[in-house]
């Protein structure tokens, strides 16, 4: 229990995908799920859509070691928006253009790519029912399931859950109504982010996501990254394509290599401190 603890934080956001950063590299706070929550609840604490936590390397080849809450206080292994910010502020106190940051998705290489602008090689796509995870054997270019007007998306892990739905137009489709059934779809043990996605043309998509544990947000890395992914694994894109949101675009690339680069903004909004009862 940290009672005696008033911790910083930073406020960030990728596209207005909203995160609070803790630094906890000198401090060595421990979380509780109950404390995510309230440090991420946007009436009670600061609010966010992610709680971010960065801490000492866990081994030779990384800056830090990044670990990613949902608000609802379960763990993501993987956060791309959040992944330009910490690269952004970890670049900044060495005055490096790039760095390596350890997630539970593995070791993500990111690169400055001028003012505010950030690339992270986001690792492989994983396709295998696996590694989505997926509750039985299925092929991931159609996984044969739907609720309302959704059906048949493509399982895309990209260290997190992903299920790609391709629609005629994403305005026609009121996530709110569905993204929860489809979230807890009984096909995903680990739950899954799910993206709704317009084809624009062959390098350009429209996407909107209810991200796991979190809800409707205005942006999501992975999300991006998986919804290239499955277009290009579906014939309805290159392997490159800049991805609208509703907080902005992506620029994804799925490389020969099979790992997707992700090139957008950072911001940061304001720093403050967090008041020991928030981590009761
Ligand atoms: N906003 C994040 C994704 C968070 C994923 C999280 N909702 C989960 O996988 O549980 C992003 O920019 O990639």
């Amino acid at each position: 229990m940290n009672t005696a603890i008033a911790h910083e934080f930073v406020k960030m956001h990728g596209l207005g995908n909203d995160f609070v950063v803790l630094d906890i590299r000198r401090s060595g706070l421990t979380l509780t799920a109950d404390a995510v929550r309230a440090i991420a609840d946007r009436r009670r604490g600061v609010g966010c859509d992610q709680l971010i936590v960065v801490e000492p390397p866990r081994g030779d080849n990384s800056t830090a070691w990044m670990t990613i809450y949902n608000p609802d206080g379960s763990e993501s292994g993987a956060c791309g928006n959040a992944t330009r910010c910490v690269a952004w502020l970890l670049m900044g106190e060495t005055g490096a253009d790039r760095v390596v940051i350890e997630t539970r998705a593995g070791l993500l290489k990111a690169e400055t790519r001028g003012d505010r602008m950030v690339a992270v090689d986001m690792g492989p796509a994983r396709l295998d029912w696996r590694d989505i995870p997926l509750a039985e054997a299925r092929d991931t270019l159609h996984l044969g399931i739907g609720l309302g007007p959704l059906s048949d998306p493509v399982g895309v892990s990209m260290g997190n859950p992903h299920a790609v739905f391709f629609v005629p137009d994403v305005a026609d489709v009121n996530l709110s109504s569905v993204g929860s059934g489809l979230e807890h779809h009984p096909l995903f043990p680990e739950r899954a982010n799910i993206e709704i996605v317009q084809v624009l043309g062959p390098e350009k998509l429209r996407m909107r996501v209810w991200e796991r544990g979190a809800g409707i947000t205005q942006a999501c890395g992975t999300g991006a990254c998986a919804s290239l992914v499955a277009a290009a694994r579906r014939g309805l894109t290159t392997r490159k394509a800049e991805v609208v949101l509703d907080g902005g675009s992506l620029f994804i690339e799925w490389l020969a290599d099979d790992h997707v680069l992700m090139t957008g903004p950072v911001a940061l909004a304001f720093r403050g401190t967090l008041d020991p009862s928030l981590m009761a």
